[in-house]
């Protein structure tokens, strides 16, 4: 199904574009989507209509392409207002999702759903997106009358994008992702934490640090006793991320997995849309690290075969248009594989290939990719385009 033309009340000089409900606009992911539609010139082929939870009646903001007066944010809460719309797109959370998805479909909407919150990821009639890995599956599912369509957890996204030629091959046997996840997967709250809490742990040592004479133990004694204080804000993380790092992501199973690690089984198989006996074994170990917004991971791969290193990386190279290829040495490693290179690019870097000592089907690769564009607003803004008939 393709939505061409709007069935909401709009402007008549926008009446030949669908209407769309933008829910989440001004938080981080949001601003994020707001930020490649406008770059994209998205807003010339959609009427938007903006929502908001917490101010109604309010101006509602203007982008680039928009055509006339963005008018007033209506109330993200109002079922009728949301009923009018042939689509929705949320980037409000899962809370948001869990309060509003049911009643909506309960009160007779039918229009296209499409979220960045996990809330609906899994189930049955909802559809992971990740077109550029998964597109058959997406139209598949328009065809089919799916309306639910959510976009995958970050990590999982980052990591398709970059070694997905070699899953939708049919090379891989077996997977595990150790990550290196940056503190903005867990909000813009946690992005500033992280770096106050860099700011105090420099400003305990700031005299001794101009001193080139002073003793390193004596430092490093200062801030392990400042991270143990308590003294330091941790009430995002929990506990001190600066200078440290977190090895549990998300909720706690109880069997020893957290939720984060389990959706890298999950997600991976659903996008590629493998079911049953059908699915990879996939698993990871999922760890929150002092990095900014671009999640890392370090991935062993046992392939179907053994497949010589250059045909992988051309594999992989032409997987997607945004995977690269980074040389396994150290200078273009510690260019272009880091999350400083990565953050605010779609590029999704891959390096450190090589086949490890265990035989020739083992590969080791380590990804980077920027979590809150592959890893949250840009397979929804395509699935939107896609949906529009622009993609
Ligand atoms: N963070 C991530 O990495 C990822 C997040 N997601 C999903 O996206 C959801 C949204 O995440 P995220 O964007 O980080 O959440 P934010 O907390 O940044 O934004 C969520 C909402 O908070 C409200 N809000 C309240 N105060 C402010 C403020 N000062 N500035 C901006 N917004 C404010 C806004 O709603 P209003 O305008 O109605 O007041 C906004 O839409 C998550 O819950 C998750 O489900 C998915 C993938 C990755
Ligand atoms: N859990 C991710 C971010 C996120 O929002 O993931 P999900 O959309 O799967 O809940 C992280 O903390 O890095």
């Amino acid at each position: 199904m393709t939505v061409h033309a709007q069935t909401a009340a709009a402007p008549a000089d926008a009446a030949a574009l669908p209407a769309v409900g933008l829910v989440g606009w001004r938080g981080m992911v949001g601003s994020v989507l707001m930020q490649r539609m406008a770059e994209e010139g998205d807003f010339a082929r959609i009427h938007p209509v903006f929502f908001s939870t917490s101010n109604a009646g309010g101006t509602a903001p203007a982008f680039a392409g928009m055509d006339g007066d963005p008018g007033t944010l209506k109330d993200a809460y109002d079922v009728e207002a949301l009923k009018a719309l042939p689509i929705i797109v949320s980037t409000q959370g899962g809370d948001y999702t869990k309060a509003v998805h049911g009643t909506l479909r309960a009160a007779g909407w039918d229009g296209l759903w499409i979220d960045a919150a996990s809330t609906l990821r899994m189930e049955d009639d909802a559809v992971i997106v990740l077109d550029p890995v998964n597109r058959s599956v997406v139209d598949a599912a328009l065809e089919a009358g799916t309306k639910d369509f959510v976009g995958g957890n970050c990590t999982v996204s980052c990591m398709l994008m970059g070694l997905g030629g070699l899953f939708t091959a049919g090379l891989v046997e077996w997977g595990t992702a150790m990550t290196y996840q940056a503190a903005s997967g867990g909000g813009a709250r946690h992005m500033r934490e992280l770096l106050n809490q860099f700011g105090a742990l420099h400003g305990e040592v700031a005299g001794e640090l101009e001193d080139p004479a002073s003793a390193i133990l004596e430092i490093d004694r200062k801030v392990i006793e400042l991270q143990r204080s308590g003294r330091l804000d941790a009430s995002q993380f929990g506990v001190p991320l600066g200078g440290s790092l977190i090895p549990w992501i998300d909720s706690d199973l109880g069997n020893g997995t957290s939720r984060e690690e389990l959706k890298a089984y999950d997600e991976t198989n659903k996008v590629l849309g493998r079911t049953g006996a059908d699915r990879i074994p996939f698993d990871s170990l999922c760890v929150r690290v002092g990095a900014m917004r671009s999640h890392s991971q370090a991935l062993t791969l046992k392939l179907t075969k053994d497949v010589p290193l250059d045909e992988v990386e051309q594999i992989i190279a032409e997987g997607t248009e945004w995977a690269s290829v980074v040389p396994n040495d150290k200078e273009s490693t510690v260019a272009e594989l880091t999350p400083v290179a990565a953050t605010g690019t779609l590029r999704i870097p891959v390096g450190r290939l090589r086949k490890l000592t265990m035989g020739p089907e083992y590969l080791s690769a380590f990804t980077v990719g920027d979590q809150l564009l592959w890893g949250a607003a840009e397979p929804l803004r395509r699935m939107l385009m896609i949906a529009t008939g622009n993609l």
